[in-house]
């Protein structure tokens, strides 16, 4: 079982407390979830393996370290997870696009999958899954759980903020599944949002509310 990530860097942290802030608006909003998830993807791949290969400086030639060539996938889970793909291209532009679509149930809090659309090689790509909350749990475990289903055996999941309950819902679902938060937040409320958090993610990214 791996231990949950929880990011504190004095960059994210500042990020992450005016993502926050209820007077942040849906432009800076955007472009904040952006910089954090490149960021934590600077994090998140810091296991990628790597190969030397010789290069010719002006001044001289010498092996030097390149990436191995490992095929990565980024998969965000909709709406709010589309937040954070440009992010992560920035880093990775050679990664695939897939996407999941879930929302969840008011009432139930349980997820509701709409759409699925993967790479075709998705069984030999490392996959990092994108949400900005990780609330109940429910919407990750199931996204995953579908993603597997599809061959993917290699994910990390990356959230910005997370609370106790939803870890324990994605550890306990999916055990090999490494989990990197950028803020571990108290608790859920009776309507299952996350205190004290930053209230719908997808509401704030794309203006809905
Ligand atoms: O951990 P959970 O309890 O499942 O909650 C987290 C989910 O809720 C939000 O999505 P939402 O249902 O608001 O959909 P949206 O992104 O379309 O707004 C969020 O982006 C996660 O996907
Ligand atoms: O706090 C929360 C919980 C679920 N989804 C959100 O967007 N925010
Ligand atoms: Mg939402």
């Amino acid at each position: 079982m791996k231990e949950p990530m929880i990011l504190n860097h004095p960059l994210l942290q500042h990020k992450v407390s005016h993502l926050r802030d209820v007077n942040t608006g849906t432009k800076e909003f955007k472009e904040l979830v952006s910089e954090i998830a490149m960021l934590m993807c600077y994090e998140a791949t810091r296991d990628l393996p790597t190969q030397e290969v010789e290069i010719t400086t002006p001044i001289t030639t010498d092996k030097f370290k390149v990436l191995a060539g490992r095929k990565l996938a980024v998969v965000p889970i909709l709406r709010a997870g589309l937040g954070m793909v440009d992010g992560v291209l920035a880093l990775i532009p050679a990664a695939k696009v897939g996407h999941i679509g879930l929302y969840r149930d008011p009432a139930s809090l349980e997820p509701v999958e709409y759409y699925c659309k993967l790479p075709a090689d998705i069984s030999e790509r490392e996959v990092m899954v994108v949400d900005p909350m990780l609330a109940t749990g429910g919407s990750a475990s199931d996204a995953i759980t579908q993603i597997k289903k599809r061959g993917a055996k290699t994910i990390k999941f990356l959230c910005i903020i997370a609370a106790p309950e939803g870890i324990k819902r994605l550890h306990d679902t999916h055990p090999d599944v490494e989990i990197y938060a950028a803020a571990l937040d108290k608790c859920l409320n009776e309507h299952g949002y996350i205190v004290p958090g930053l209230g719908d993610a997808g509401d704030r990214i794309f203006g809905t509310k």
